[in-house]
């Protein structure tokens, strides 16, 4: 079944019109399938049944408490990258041995509370890093499990602000040092090294890249059991694509078989870290067109929904698909579709053929992954609210936030 489809002239979510919950919780609102959820995160785990693995979700994608307690039941793992993501993933009933910690920057606290909190693995990606979890894990008189992550050098035909996988970045070690890294973490006393990490980029629609990832880590595994390192573990990081609008990603399944093949007999647990795959398709952001401005040289929908709401398009020129909620004759004009912040960048959309009238509702598709969770307060409006259908209900996982919310914790000049 489609998460979001269109039955009597409008579009629902599962069971539930979304007109209904526009009516219920107002606009603009994320709304999340729980079916489609599910579906993204089964079909890796259907992929890796019998092989020794953890499909560890980048909570970054999408990090709402409900959607995290979904995943958490359905045993996942979670990839984080801060503490805040770690409380989050507790907060949800994750556990915490089927936690990787990534991130180029973790803090000496980020380590203790990760630390005391027993999680699987922390993805290291620089020596100083090494030597910085060194420390803390002594101080604290226990021992760290690492993995490196291995920048692979490899071109993942993305976006460039989305490609980490390539010299240039600032991600992970260089697959030319770690060898000599990976000896270094092994002579530290309080790490204890169990894999090989790499994450070469987002929104990848071939398989190519990926496998050329693989190739050179499963070189370097087996360069480092020549010299007495023993890996347990490789985890292949997320990236794996997504339709917005005519690509044609590869499946989860295709993906993994692939891995699997090229694994040939050896006795690695395999890891994934996917965000957008499993949720991107799962959500939608529902918002009201407030004005339509008609002007000498375009047509404008102004929408309650801003740049600060869903930053994508204006980040990357990112592509969404808009659909109205319940179509309706009229004529069709070529729209730009705007919110109400002071930025000509300010676009969720650009030239769309719709059929508009002021008050009506759109979804903007594919909004599941990095929706919510990259918006802001800019130009202080509150965050949307965030609802998750399950067939014909509607739970709101987060409220809307009020104006009181919008300046609480700060304070006037003393007297
Ligand atoms: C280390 C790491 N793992 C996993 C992900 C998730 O990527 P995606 O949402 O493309 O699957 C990211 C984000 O690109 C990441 O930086
Ligand atoms: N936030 C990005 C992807 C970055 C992935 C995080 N490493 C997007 O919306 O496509």
């Amino acid at each position: 079944m489609e998460a979001f489809s269109y039955r009597d002239g409008e579009l629902f979510a599962e069971g539930v019109a979304l007109s209904d919950i526009a009516a219920r919780f107002g606009t603009p609102t994320y709304v999340y399938s729980r079916a489609a959820i599910e579906a993204g995160y089964n079909a890796y785990a259907d992929a890796l049944a019998g092989t020794p693995s953890m499909v560890c979700y980048a909570v970054k994608a999408n990090s709402n408490l409900g959607v995290l307690n979904l995943l958490a039941r359905l045993g996942a793992g979670f990839d984080i990258v801060s503490s805040g993501e770690l409380e989050r993933v507790l907060a949800a009933g994750g556990a915490p041995k089927r936690i990787v910690f990534s991130g180029v920057g973790k803090s000496r606290d980020d380590m203790r509370r990760a630390l005391e909190a027993g999680v699987y693995c922390f993805n290291v990606e620089s020596r100083n890093e090494l030597e910085r979890l060194q420390n803390v894990a002594a101080a604290m008189e226990v021992k760290a499990p690492v993995s490196l992550r291995v920048n692979p050098d490899v071109d993942a035909g993305t976006h460039p602000y989305i490609a980490t996988g390539l010299k240039e970045n600032k991600f992970g070690i260089s697959i030319d040092e770690a060898e000599a890294v990976y000896a270094q973490a092994a002579s530290l006393p309080n790490l204890d090294v169990i894999g090989v990490d790499c994450h070469i980029g987002s929104q990848l629609t071939s398989l190519a890249p990926f496998l050329d990832a693989l190739d050179r880590l499963l070189d370097l595994i087996d360069r480092l059991g020549e010299r007495g390192i023993a890996i347990r573990h490789l985890d292949l990081g997320g990236g794996l694509g997504v339709r917005y609008r005519d690509e044609q990603p590869p499946l989860p399944g295709e993906y993994i078989q692939a891995v699997r093949q090229r694994l040939q007999g050896r006795n690695l647990e395999l890891l994934f870290e996917p965000g957008r795959s499993i949720v991107a398709n799962a959500g939608v952001l529902l918002t009201q067109v407030e004005y339509l401005k008609h002007t000498e040289h375009k047509d404008f929908a102004v929408i309650d929904a801003a740049m600060n709401d869903l930053i994508r398009p204006a980040l990357y020129e990112a592509w969404m698909d808009v659909v109205p909620v319940q179509p309706h004759p009229g004529i069709e004009r070529t729209y730009d579709l705007v919110g109400p912040i002071c930025e000509t960048g300010d676009f969720l959309a650009r030239e769309r053929n719709l059929v508009l009238a002021e008050g009506d509702l759109l979804a903007i598709r594919s909004a599941g992954a990095y929706g919510f969770v990259m918006s802001s307060n800019y130009n202080t409006r509150g965050r949307a609210a965030e609802v998750l259908v399950d067939s014909e209900q509607a739970f709101e996982v987060r409220r809307r936030e009020m104006i009181e919310d919008l300046y609480a914790g700060e304070s006037l000049l003393p007297q």
